[in-house]
């Protein structure tokens, strides 16, 4: 049995992400929760013909903890586009729930700032003495999508994009994100100039931008984001299952592997407590953070670029649980 948690399941990421989820065979039950809406979501995709079974909850009448109950992954795109402070509160009220009602769940967090989000999670739960930093993981595939299209793009094949794969580290805003460009599954055409390649890098960076532009004030990327989820939540409960030698990008702990974030450590130059790499995942959740390997000069110059916002951000998540915590006067 394998129940599947969305909490945010209303909105422009949560309804095409719960479907995705709904599609998935892996999945045999899908909790919806939202403070609106999940009623509907949830009849319309309980008619769809594949085994999960759907329910949809709201606040009221314990709707949290009933959707939590049981639950193997947690998947959480709840909150506003644009609103990182908004947001910060109901990751910090929806990790409390998890604590409570689903301890031992597998939690990814899509919610933004991812950088801030993740490190908010990880506090909560170390308040409630429930966490599992091998559990707990920043959603970055988006990045990693774009990254596999954009370089499919360039080597004029969209077809290839699904097998393009490109490390994408760091963290998930601007110039935290830093695509390891160099080991690329499919290299940049020979002689690609240097502008090319800072477009590129700059595209992967600012990918959010352009889907906001393009909306035009109805919001941020939410179709391309549901599609990476639901990829990074299968792949989670692929390896779960058994499945050996799976390896995906995340924003994890580096308390997960400290064998391998010291390494990272050691090439970064700094340890910070968060940061997004390829692992590798296991029965257990993260089994390895994998090293980044050999950077070209450029993309040293780019993880040097990242490292002061990422701590400044993990920064700003840390602290804003701990005033949450303190003693009221
Ligand atoms: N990690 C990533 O790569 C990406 C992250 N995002 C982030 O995902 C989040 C959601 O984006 P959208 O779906 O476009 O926003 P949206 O506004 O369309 O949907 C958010 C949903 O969260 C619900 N919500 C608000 N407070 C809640 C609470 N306390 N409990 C449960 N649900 C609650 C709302 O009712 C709404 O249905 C944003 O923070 C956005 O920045 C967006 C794109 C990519
Ligand atoms: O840019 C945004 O606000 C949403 C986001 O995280 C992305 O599209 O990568």
């Amino acid at each position: 049995m394998v129940k599947a948690v969305v909490l945010g399941a209303a909105g422009g990421i949560g309804q095409p992400l719960s479907l995705l989820l709904k599609a998935n065979p892996l999945v045999t039950e899908l909790g919806l929760y939202d403070i609106v809406n999940t009623p509907g979501v949830a009849a319309d995709l309980s008619h769809i013909s594949t085994p999960a079974k759907v329910e949809g909850y709201l606040p009221a009448n314990d709707g949290l903890q009933k959707a939590l109950t049981g639950a193997s992954i947690v998947v959480i795109p709840a909150g506003v586009p644009r609103k990182p402070g908004i947001n910060a509160g109901i990751v910090k009220d929806l990790a409390t729930g998890i604590a409570k009602y689903a301890p031992e769940a597998f939690v990814l967090v899509i919610s933004n700032p991812v950088n801030s989000t993740v490190p908010i999670v990880a506090e909560v739960f170390k308040k409630h003495n429930k966490y599992n930093p091998k559990r707990l993981f920043g959603v970055t595939t988006l990045d990693v999508t774009r990254a596999s299209t954009f370089v499919a793009e360039i080597l004029g094949d969209l077809s290839l994009s699904k097998e393009v794969v490109v490390p994408v580290v760091g963290g998930h805003s601007g110039v935290t994100i830093v695509p390891l460009l160099s080991q690329s599954s499919h290299p940049l055409p020979s002689g690609f100039a240097k502008e090319s390649y800072e477009a590129l890098v700059n595209r992967i960076q600012f990918g959010g931008d352009e889907v906001v532009k393009a909306k035009d004030g109805a919001g941020s990327a939410t179709l391309s984001m549901a599609y990476a989820g639901a990829e990074f939540a299968s792949k989670v409960l692929r390896a779960v299952k058994g499945e050996k030698g799976i390896i995906a990008p995340s924003y994890v702990s580096a308390e997960a592997d400290t064998t391998g974030s010291a390494a990272l450590a050691k090439e970064l130059g700094k340890e910070l407590s968060f940061f997004s790499s390829n692992v590798e995942l296991g029965t257990e959740g993260v089994t390895k953070i994998i090293p980044l390997g050999k950077l070209t000069e450029a993309e040293t110059a780019l993880v040097k670029a990242a490292l002061p916002e990422l701590s400044t951000n993990i920064d700003k998540g840390v602290n804003f649980v701990s005033e949450a915590y303190k003693p009221q006067l």
